[in-house]
């Protein structure tokens, strides 16, 4: 790994898991029967070990949609062209978009980075932080360099930390860029795999299975398409064989740049402390890539939705979270993170805002 960006994951403090003790008996004196807010309760107690206070605060939140165009699109992966991509980075900034509607609800600020869109993109609003033009077709040859897979990475890091010194509270991280789930299959499917795709043996019937296991429709490709997204992917793994144990390998052979900005924005929130809500699939495989960069950063992930693409239980499972919210949404664009955000609200306020047993003169269960 380069050395400036591990010298910044080597620089990513741990919870405080005090905090989070503090606070789970804190809430145990608030006016309600023991653990019966269930699991806002545990969220609480989560923000609490992440921003070391008894009373966190989530809001306002930041939301950062990262934008990028993938090669390998051009094998006919997606159910939608490559220049939606761009379209839709206008539509963000004219305020149109789904992510658009729900930064407001929330009360987000929101920005939109363009780090590596396949045509020149000039608009009053967007965030230029472009490492190329797209990636290369990875069925064909690595997607980016290692030094451009870094590149974009910190060009996360450093929107997040802009972001933070506004004044966000917490982080959630967006996507754009047709072709990602193929990317983001590919580079689940070598974390998942690890070991049984590095070797330069054939890729045997089993691990063939579990790559496909991973590959859904994405934008909503039919059945037949799927199986041609499947080939495209097993056949790009055998080629380049990316270690998953090595996140920038497996990230510069099959990634995205904006993959790699989600996950760098990652990085920043929990050298900082903030509380990220990952949406989906893409969000979820760039959150185990910035957990294996730094496997800190768990610590301060919450899930916000459980995607409809296939793959996003599997990537869920690998990070060991479990997702707030099940709507049947398969959007992106940090959509369902931003739907989930009111139920982290709720947690933050009921633990800063709840009278004691004691403070509203309330019987507690201990003398029953
Ligand atoms: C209009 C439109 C808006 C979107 N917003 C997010 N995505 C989502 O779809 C894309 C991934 O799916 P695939 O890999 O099948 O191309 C990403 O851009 C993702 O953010 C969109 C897709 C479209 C078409
Ligand atoms: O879950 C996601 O993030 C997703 C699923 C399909 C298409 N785009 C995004």
């Amino acid at each position: 790994m380069q050395a400036s960006l591990n010298h910044y994951c080597l620089s990513i403090p741990p919870v405080d898991r005090q905090a989070g003790q503090e606070a789970a008996r804190y809430l145990d004196t608030l006016t309600k029967p023991k653990g019966s807010l269930g699991r806002l309760e545990a969220i609480a107690v989560q923000l609490a070990t992440i921003t070391g206070q008894v009373k966190p605060r989530v809001s306002p939140p930041g939301i950062i949609v990262f934008a990028a165009d993938h090669g390998v699109a051009e094998e006919g992966v997606s159910a939608y062209p490559q220049e939606v991509t761009a379209q839709m980075v206008r539509n963000f900034l004219q305020g149109g978009a789904a992510i658009n509607v729900f930064a407001r609800q929330i009360g987000a600020l929101l920005e939109v980075v363009d780090v590596g869109v396949a045509q020149p993109l000039e608009a009053s609003g967007l965030v230029s932080r472009k490492v190329r033009y797209g990636t290369a077709n990875f069925l064909k040859e690595p997607a980016m360099s290692q030094e451009e897979a870094v590149a974009a990475v910190e060009a996360g890091i450093e929107r997040a930390e802009a972001l933070i010194k506004r004044g966000i509270k917490s982080l959630i991280v967006g996507e754009m860029g047709i072709g990602n789930t193929t990317a983001s299959s590919a580079m689940l499917a070598a974390f998942l795999c690890g070991e049984k795709i590095r070797g330069s043996a054939e890729l045997d019937t089993e691990v063939i299975g579990q790559i496909q296991g991973v590959v859904g429709p994405g934008t909503g490709l039919e059945q037949e398409r799927v199986n041609h997204k499947r080939s495209v992917i097993v056949r790009a793994l055998a080629l380049h064989r990316p270690d998953g144990n090595k996140p920038l390998d497996v990230l510069s052979k099959v990634g995205g740049l904006e993959i790699a900005g989600m996950a760098g924005a990652m990085l920043a929130a929990a050298k900082h402390r903030i509380p990220v809500i990952v949406d989906g699939f893409i969000c979820t495989v760039a959150a185990l890539l910035a957990v294996k960069l730094c496997p800190r950063v768990s610590d301060v992930l919450l899930a916000g939705h459980r995607s409809q693409e296939p793959g996003h239980q599997v990537a869920l499972s690998l990070l060991d979270k479990e997702p707030l919210l099940d709507l049947g949404m398969r959007l992106g664009e940090g959509s369902g993170a931003a739907v989930a955000f009111p139920l982290v609200e709720a947690a933050c306020r009921m633990i800063g805002e709840m009278a004691t047993f004691q403070s509203a003169g309330v019987t507690d269960g201990e003398g029953a």
